[in-house]
């Protein structure tokens, strides 16, 4: 399986992602700079962290009008799975692809610690190596985390099963503790939550690798076939 992880002016957490992909996961992994106008050779594509293009206007705002962006989003259409990670969850928010916004913290401090993430849905090509209600090890590192959406589109998320992880101690003000939500096709993911930088115990948990591993595993199950 071959991944983009794509890099803005600013992105911080590309080489993490990077180094997960290849050294953790043992899968093929491009950098892709923000001005690619095809994303066709790409099986999956991956939105890291970080402060693109500063975070001025609002994190993730002007990313959004990237030249690469476009391609995401036919490769979201065309149902080839995308993971947000932070600074890439709030891109995800900024284009559509993902409904809701992201406002500061409540205590208006960047915050960056490990977190425990609650499980809500395992049944999800990002998810599927975990178990519904897994308490698992991730860290946080941001400023705006602050979930927010009206309750017409929380209702939907509910129902629909969107929300995938919460917090257990909601370290942000999150509404109802969400830390990652999917969109309802199943094959767009953001999450303000690092699993790329939980991959090895030796980052104090390696709770964020099975993320990676459900990705690839879904994607062989229905991309290879024996002969
Ligand atoms: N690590 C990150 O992606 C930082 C996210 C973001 N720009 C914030 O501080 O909210």
């Amino acid at each position: 399986m071959k991944f983009a992880v794509i890099v803005f002016p600013g992105s911080n957490c590309d080489i993490d992602m990077f180094h997960a992909v290849q050294d953790e996961l043992g899968e093929e992994v491009e950098y892709v700079w923000h001005d690619e106008t095809d994303l066709s050779r790409f099986d999956g594509i991956l939105l890291p962290g970080g402060f693109s293009y500063g975070d001025y206007l609002r994190s993730g705002a002007i990313a959004g009008f990237a030249n690469v962006m476009k391609e995401v989003k036919k490769a979201a259409e065309q149902g080839k799975p995308i993971l947000g990670v932070c600074n890439g969850f709030q891109i995800l928010l900024e284009i559509g692809l993902l409904p809701g916004a992201m406002k500061r913290n409540q205590n208006l401090k960047f915050m960056c610690r490990q977190v425990e993430l609650v499980v809500q849905n395992a049944n999800t090509v990002f998810t599927s190596s975990y178990s519904n209600n897994e308490t698992i090890t991730i860290p946080i590192a941001h400023g705006e985390g602050n979930y927010y959406c009206d309750q017409e589109t929380y209702d939907k998320l509910e129902k629909n099963n969107q929300i995938v992880f919460t917090y257990k101690d909601n370290p942000n003000g999150s509404l109802l503790d969400i830390a990652g939500i999917i969109n309802e096709r199943g094959n767009v993911l953001g999450m303000m939550p690092h699993p790329e930088r939980a991959v090895d115990e030796l980052l104090g948990s390696a709770d964020g690798l099975k993320l990676f591993q459900s990705i690839v595993k879904n994607w062989r199950e229905s991309h290879v076939t024996t002969a």
